[in-house]
């Protein structure tokens, strides 16, 4: 198949696309057929600069709108999303091969919704009157940080696009965005529609790069707050840059969440979790748990079921909407796996499924489960970001608790038992920030998502995420004459 995926331009700016064929090449790889679907050229100082004046100026008559009339237009762009859903999703399936079966209902849908919510809400964004004695009182209010800058990670690029911009638009900010260097084309169908939605030019941008490019965003002066979806080494670089100017940040970082499943758990809805916590988007899903915790009474029982629900996995094509399972985002990508699942048998686990990749065009691995996994084993302590799951033995609940906890991430946990009272005495014992009892990996977007420990700082999505966006001034009335000491 010969696929064309070439958008007019490399960059959004000021609501216009534009190119400057001076920057490195960035080349669009079809994950399924490894062919060269685009070629896009990595921002120039002087596109930089372009992109952050732009978002600078645009910012003040941006704020001074009201939040209804900012909320219209972010709620329009949802609107237009949702009826271009299917071309949306093929084009995020080219960039990320991702079966077409799962980007049809969780990238631009979910994009949609985080501009619907935050549209939803941006009206509502109000300070509050505080009152003192003497008739004197306080009032806040709730104003925008300024000039944003949102760098995304590979795995759901219209997502990450939406979830940064759809709260920082709302409370009044503008935002320059760079994609992951690796699928850099859906976010400027967001940058697009925004603008066909009523968007004043300029609210936001995007820039493609690689790292030296989010490096050169994060630096200047002009950016009050960087929010990163990446990896736990790059967010260590993007905090410490970030720090240096005291701008606010969001870290949506890495993980190795662990699932834990009692022995008195539903198996079937166990294995299910299990499946979607450890191979949806072929594994490369941040809060994906890893780490299962088996209780020794039904790991068999578990194993079996497992393989029996894997074997029935459609891998192939995936435009094909009957395809369930996809290749890996890229040959490095697969490569990095292929090493982790290499050194899972050097160490000694039990491979119980898969491992193998696929003889075929494409950058395809199998599901792969290992059992009798040990807690010091590589692929149980590193985060793999692939399709690998380690299943590891145990026997009792403060056990397992200790164990879960005992890793530098905390971006995710669940767990699996019919004991109420335990669900919630154990999960309220694991370090994460985004929890489940009885299912795995959903992130509506009224939820709160994100990690603690290493896996992050601050929140995406719900309320609290105008919280990362915004800040309180507070100003204190006198109502009374001025008492001065001399
Ligand atoms: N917590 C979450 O919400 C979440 C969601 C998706 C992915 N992730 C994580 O992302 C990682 C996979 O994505 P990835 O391989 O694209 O991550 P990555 O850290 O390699 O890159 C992320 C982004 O940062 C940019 N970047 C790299 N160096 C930079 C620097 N010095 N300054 C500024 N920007 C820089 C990259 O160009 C890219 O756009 C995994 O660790 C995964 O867990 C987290």
């Amino acid at each position: 198949m010969n696929y064309n995926a070439q958008p007019k331009a490399s960059h959004f700016i000021n609501g216009a696309y534009i190119e400057d064929t001076s920057g490195a090449p960035i080349k669009v790889i079809y994950p399924a057929s490894g062919e060269v679907i685009a070629t896009l050229h990595s921002a120039t100082p002087d596109i930089v600069d372009k992109a952050l004046a732009a978002a600078k100026s645009a910012q003040g008559a941006w704020a001074a709108l009201s939040g209804t009339e900012r909320g219209r237009v972010l709620r329009r762009a949802a609107d237009i999303i949702r009826e271009r859903n299917r071309d949306l999703s093929i084009l995020e399936t080219l960039d990320t091969g991702k079966p077409l079966q799962e980007t049809l209902v969780a990238d631009a849908t979910s994009g949609a919704d985080a501009l619907e919510y935050f549209g939803g809400i941006a009206g509502s964004l109000t300070g509050e009157h505080i009152p003192l004695s003497g008739g004197d009182f306080v009032y806040t209010v709730r104003e925008a940080l300024g000039l944003c800058v949102g760098i995304g990670a590979w795995n759901y690029p219209t997502q990450i696009a939406c979830w940064k911009a759809a709260p920082a638009l709302a409370c009044g900010n503008t935002m320059v965005f760079k994609p992951s260097e690796t699928t850099p084309l859906s976010a400027l169908k967001v940058a697009e529609i925004l603008i066909e939605a009523g968007a004043p030019k300029g609210i936001f941008n995007v820039v493609q790069g690689y790292g030296d490019v989010g490096s050169s965003l994060v630096t200047d002066p002009r950016v009050a707050k960087v929010s990163l979806t990446g990896s736990v080494p790059t967010g260590r670089k993007v905090y410490a840059a970030a720090a240096d100017g005291m701008k606010h940040v969001t870290m949506e970082l890495g993980g190795k969440s662990p699932m834990i499943i009692f022995d008195d758990a539903s198996l079937e809805n166990a294995v299910s979790g299990a499946i979607l916590g450890n191979f949806y988007s072929s594994g490369q899903v941040c809060s994906n748990g890893t780490r299962v915790f088996v209780q020794k009474g039904i790991k068999e029982a578990f194993l079996k079921r497992l393989s029996e629900r894997l074997a029935t996995a459609v891998i192939g094509d995936p435009l094909d909407e009957a395809t369930s399972f996809g290749p890996l985002v890229s040959e490095n990508q697969l490569n990095i796996v292929k090493g982790y699942i290499a050194k899972g048998l050097n160490e000694g686990a039990r491979l119980v499924f898969g491992g193998n990749q696929l003889n075929k065009l494409g950058f395809y691995l199998e599901p792969t489960v290992f059992a009798d996994v040990t807690d010091g084993m590589t692929i149980a302590r590193e985060e793999i970001f692939g399709p690998v799951m380690s299943v590891l033995d145990f026997e009792d609940e403060v056990e397992v608790i200790a164990r879960a906890n005992d890793t530098e991430f905390g971006l995710s946990a669940g767990v699996f038992t019919n004991d109420l009272t335990r669900a919630h005495r154990v999960i309220g014992k694991l370090e994460a920030g985004s929890c489940f009892i009885n299912t795995y990996n959903l992130a509506p977007v009224e939820a709160p998502f994100g990690g603690s420990k290493m896996s992050g700082v601050g929140r995406e999505n719900s309320k609290n995420a105008v919280n990362h966006y915004s800040e309180l001034r507070s100003v204190y009335v006198s109502m009374n004459d001025v008492e001065a000491p001399y």
